[in-house]
């Protein structure tokens, strides 16, 4: 399915001044995205990177511009239309409710199941399955508010994968995790992306992640034009400083074949503070 934003923007009505109209996005964002590839979408706080999620699955509506489902204007779709398409993985919050992990993932069969109707067979094999294709079938009869924190991540990542989209989105999905727990995140998102050919806007606020992510990247930062394009066309060293004023040295290595690439603040390499 191609996910496609054309000439999106949006703005907040300011308690202060109701009649203010003040468009968050310096221009119209503008982006396509093809199965089986992933849009990184990065920015400083406060830019606009939730809003902008928020606006392309229509949780809230652009003031101006579309999102299109393979040509299809999002605003024509019933919301089980768009929920069966689009899978949804909002920032972490902690559990409160003691449901098992099983029971939770299933919750994302929600859109196949009729109102009042229980879940089937069908539908806790398939969240098994999920359960599974994330690495933490294991823990299918803990309980939510027993895991850690990655672990109720995978998880939040398995219910989301249980009702069969084909466009992934997630905000954040890594934050507030150890680096083992983000690689194992990172390496599943990409795998399920490749392996199920899903479509996939992730927001971070880490600049390597983008660069391991690949494919497309979007820059956002309040004042600043947007900016999309491939990793190494937006993850430059003058790009960062604009938009994050921070100086960063971009750097490449090659070994035993591999290519690595990141950006390393240039403080980093400076032992005066
Ligand atoms: N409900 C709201 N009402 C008014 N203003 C809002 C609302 N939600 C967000 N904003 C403002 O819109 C701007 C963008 O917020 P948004 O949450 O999209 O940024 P973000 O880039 O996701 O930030 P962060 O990286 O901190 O999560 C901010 O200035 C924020 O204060």
């Amino acid at each position: 399915m191609i996910l496609q934003v054309k000439d999106g923007n949006y703005f907040y009505k300011k308690a202060k001044n109701p009649d203010a109209q003040k468009l968050l996005y310096a221009n119209d964002i503008n982006f396509e995205l093809h199965p089986g590839q992933i849009l990184s979408i990065l920015g400083p706080n406060g830019a606009g990177k939730t809003t902008l999620l928020k606006c392309m699955m229509g949780l809230q509506d652009w003031k101006r511009g579309a999102t299109l489902l393979d040509g299809e204007p999002l605003s024509n779709m019933n919301s089980k239309e768009v929920w069966t398409k689009i899978g949804y993985v909002p920032q972490a919050s902690s559990m409160t409710f003691s449901y098992s992990i099983l029971d939770l993932v299933t919750m994302g069969r929600a859109v196949y199941i009729r109102s009042f109707a229980q879940p089937s067979k069908k539908d806790y094999a398939l969240a098994l399955e999920a359960l599974d294709s994330v690495g933490i079938k294991h823990l299918a009869e803990e309980s939510c508010t027993s895991v850690s924190g990655g672990e109720l991540q995978l998880a939040l990542i398995a219910r989301t994968l249980v009702a069969e989209p084909e466009i992934l989105v997630l905000d954040e999905p890594e934050s507030h995790l150890d680096m083992q727990k983000q690689k194992i995140i990172l390496q599943t998102i990409k795998r399920l992306v490749k392996e199920k050919g899903l479509a996939c806007v992730i927001n971070t606020h880490y600049a390597n992640h983008a660069f391991y992510l690949g494919d497309k990247v979007l820059m956002v930062a309040k004042e600043k034009p947007v900016i999309t394009g491939s990793v190494s066309e937006v993850m430059t060293e003058e790009n960062i400083l604009n938009y994050f004023q921070i100086e960063v040295k971009r750097l490449r290595h090659e070994l035993d074949g591999q290519v690595y690439e990141t950006v390393v603040p240039t403080y980093f390499g400076n032992d005066t503070y």
